[in-house]
């Protein structure tokens, strides 16, 4: 053992294969580093590298915590949400998801337990993710608003309303899943009038998602998002410097 050690020692360094050279022109996945001083590779990796910081930049402006979808049924609280999630780089959340994880299809838990039942559930559901830290887009069910408790606690969550028109959600949704709307399609324009007040009441700014494309209203609510969470941080800047002055303002008084 020790003579084979010590001739291994003798021998220098195990002897590997060498490595095959990188191939020249391989486009880099995004966010992968490179070490590499192939001018190619180079490039791509400092590319990769600009997108992350400005990822995280982007992400510094957000809100942190949750953004909040509300809006009829089918306006596209779901589709939109999880796209503009993706654009922000932050975790999408459907209470409706949630929902259906634990107690199987809304449709079948309304027929075997009734709608008072589903909105019990549905608030504490919603109570429990914006309870939760961090930065998400958390998009709701047409009729969580209707809940009082929930309406109060959106109060301090940046609010989306979704609106859209009986036409074009006849014409694009799948309503086989929404029993509210399943056996008769026109109570959707009745179920908005009833609910309409409640959504201005949560809501900070309204989007029309009958009106423009999902890329186009994708980009834009990221905006609104991004320019919520510079100002909100801004005016945060402020009152400390406000609240700081204050301070001196009490300590100088006290020394005279
Ligand atoms: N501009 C748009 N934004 C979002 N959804 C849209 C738009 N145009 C059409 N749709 C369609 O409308 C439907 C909305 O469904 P969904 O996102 O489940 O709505 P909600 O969650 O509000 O009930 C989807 O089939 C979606 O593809
Ligand atoms: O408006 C409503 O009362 C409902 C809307 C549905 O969600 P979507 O608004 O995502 O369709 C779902 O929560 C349930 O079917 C009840
Ligand atoms: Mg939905």
């Amino acid at each position: 053992m020790i003579a084979s050690r010590r001739a291994a020692r003798q021998a220098g360094p195990p002897v590997t294969a060498p490595k095959p050279a990188p191939p020249t022109h391989r486009v880099l996945p995004v966010g992968e580093e490179s070490h590499t001083h192939n001018p190619t590779e180079v490039e791509a990796s400092k590319k990769a590298k600009q997108r992350r910081k400005r990822r995280r930049r982007g992400a510094s402006r957000v809100p942190d915590r949750a953004i909040v979808f509300v809006g009829p049924m089918a306006a596209g609280k779901t589709s939109l949400g999880r796209r503009v999630a993706k654009e922000l780089a932050v975790p999408f959340v459907d209470s409706d998801v949630l929902f259906v994880r634990e107690h199987g299809a809304i449709t079948d838990f309304f027929a075997a337990h009734g709608e008072p039942e589903f909105r019990r559930i549905e608030a504490e559901i919603i109570a429990a993710e914006l309870a939760k830290p961090g930065t998400k887009i958390l998009a709701l069910g047409g009729g969580a608003v209707l809940t009082e408790s929930t309406r109060q606690l959106l109060a301090q969550y940046p609010t989306i309303l979704l609106m859209t028109t009986q036409d074009a959600v006849l014409r694009t949704a799948n309503l086989s899943r929404r029993p509210l709307l399943r056996d008769d399609p026109s109570a959707w324009g009745r179920i908005l009038a009833e609910r309409k007040p409640l959504y201005l009441e949560v809501a900070n700014v309204t989007f029309r998602t009958d009106r423009a494309g999902k890329e186009q209203l994708t980009k834009r609510v990221v905006q609104w998002v991004k320019a919520y969470g510079r100002k909100e941080r801004a005016n945060a800047r402020r009152s400390t410097t406000e609240r700081g002055r204050e301070v001196s303002m009490d300590e100088k008084k006290e020394r005279e």
